[in-house]
């Protein structure tokens, strides 16, 4: 899906929220565990319980790599699945890879066309020729890890080379970058303060915004200091929301959070009117 059409969505749906699909068998419920692909199972709960309040899902691939040939399975199962009933949802690969040129080609290849999302988060710190495999993908963003949201953000990211933050290079080296309207950059929610300083360097391009609800990120804030006229943010909450209950209604009790947070995001773009 291109820029142009997740925007319209997000106004469709009044909505910026990608839930994250962290699928873990030691937190989903236990009755689960019985059924053939459990995985799989609670994704299809999650996701058609959760699709009107969302425009976004984000696996994160280290959950499903993790339960070895099951794992991937059930991701592909559950990219299918999106794009097959809920074609105009936006999917992320939540990879975090980058690595030479020809190895960054691979990467490139399983999740943005063989698995076909839309997106694949990649790690900037090997350079322009570990990244530019996955912008040759002209029809799908790549996004970069900018300014994460976990502590240890602060050993290297904010770190002053030259007189600038490190996540600053970052952003405006990748802006020289063949095809890098095509960026969008990780932020994360528990670093708000730092959004105006960014919007100054890349005022247009969308921001994925994870840490919201189980890291303590604040989404009035993030709305505060990174929204633009296209909005420009698509706030991620995994854990909150999928883990809100082992009951046999888990996956209501999910829609219940997603609506909540969808509720919070029609407000602020009803702010975007006046
Ligand atoms: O800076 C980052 C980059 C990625 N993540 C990922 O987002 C989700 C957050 O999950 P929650 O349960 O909502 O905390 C998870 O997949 C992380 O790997 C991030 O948190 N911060």
């Amino acid at each position: 899906m291109r820029t142009k059409e997740l925007i319209e969505q997000i106004f469709k749906k009044k909505s910026f929220l990608c839930v994250g699909l962290d699928t873990d068998l030691e937190k989903i419920p236990t009755y689960l565990l019985s059924e053939k692909d459990p995985v799989f199972t609670f994704n299809k709960a999650i996701i058609d319980a959760t699709h009107q309040y969302c425009v976004a899902y984000k696996p994160n691939i280290a959950f499903y790599e993790a339960m070895g040939l099951d794992g991937w399975k059930a991701l592909e199962k559950t990219i299918n699945y999106l794009h097959s009933e809920y074609p105009d949802l936006y999917t992320i690969a939540d990879a975090k890879r980058g690595d030479i040129g020809n190895t960054s080609r691979m990467y490139a290849k399983t999740f943005l066309k063989d698995l076909g999302f839309d997106s694949v988060t990649v790690a900037p710190y090997m350079g322009k020729d570990s990244v530019e495999p996955f912008l040759e993908f002209t029809d799908k963003h790549t996004i970069l890890l900018a300014l994460t949201s976990n502590d240890g953000a602060s050993d290297f990211q904010i770190l002053k080379t030259e007189g600038e933050e490190l996540y600053k290079k970052v952003i405006k080296t990748s802006k020289s970058w063949k095809n890098s309207e095509n960026l969008m950059y990780v932020i994360g929610a528990t670093k708000a303060e730092y959004l105006s300083e960014i919007r100054k360097i890349i005022p247009e391009n969308f921001l994925l915004v994870p840490g919201v609800g189980a890291q303590g990120g604040s989404l009035e804030e993030v709305c505060k200091y990174g929204i633009t006229k296209d909005v420009g943010l698509l706030v991620n909450s995994s854990r909150k929301i999928i883990y809100a209950s082992d009951a046999p209604n888990f996956a209501e009790i999910a829609a219940a959070r997603a609506e909540a947070l969808q509720q919070q995001m029609a407000a602020e773009l009803e702010k975007l009117k006046s």
